[in-house]
């Protein structure tokens, strides 16, 4: 059997794809806020969640969005999760009413810090893993724990060899 190609080698996702799943996951949450069914605001993950958050936020007409900065991974390499950037605690609080939104969760290590400053805040992300699953509330896709997802920010189109290669 031949070695995968490059584009099996993974989940990859493009530009309209992502915008597809963020917007599936606006609409599984659209009317399940503590308010009357609305969320008072969307907390985005940088720099994954930035994408996701934005188009749940236009969605669901949340005009207040803000960001938490945590860098956990170097390439694809994990290391201790840190937060580097809060939100405004002071419009958080708790959580209550907010979304915290990320594009995907792996091992969950992610959430659990962020989750540790916002315990009463909903979770959701586009995509999730079966290890850091219970971490998320909501979220539209599960891939195996094997599988890398490519987010279209960090592609780029490029040939590829077909199967029958020429020697
Ligand atoms: O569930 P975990 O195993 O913690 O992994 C999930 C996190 O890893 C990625 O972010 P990353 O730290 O690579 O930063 P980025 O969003 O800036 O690319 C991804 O966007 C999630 O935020
Ligand atoms: O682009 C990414 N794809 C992944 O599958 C993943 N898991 C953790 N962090 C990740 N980043
Ligand atoms: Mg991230």
């Amino acid at each position: 059997m031949q070695d995968r190609l490059p584009h099996e080698k993974g989940f990859h996702v493009s530009w309209d794809q992502l915008h597809r799943d963020a917007r599936a996951l606006a609409w599984r949450l659209d009317g399940h806020g503590p308010d009357n069914g609305n969320w008072k605001a969307v907390v985005a993950i940088t720099r994954g969640g930035m994408a996701p958050a934005m188009i749940v936020a236009r969605e669901l007409d949340i005009r207040t969005v803000d960001t938490i900065s945590v860098k956990s991974y170097n390439h694809q390499t994990q290391a201790d999760p840190k937060v580097i950037k809060f939100p405004d605690m002071a419009l958080v609080g708790d959580g209550t009413g907010v979304l915290i939104v990320d594009d995907l969760v792996d091992t969950g290590r992610t959430l659990e810090v962020v989750r540790a400053h916002m315990p009463k805040a909903h979770v959701a992300t586009v995509y999730a893993k079966p290890q850091g699953r219970n971490q998320v509330d909501s979220f539209i896709t599960e891939v195996s724990q094997d599988t890398w997802i490519f987010f279209p920010w960090d592609m780029a189109l490029q040939y590829v060899q077909p199967y029958r290669g020429v020697d």
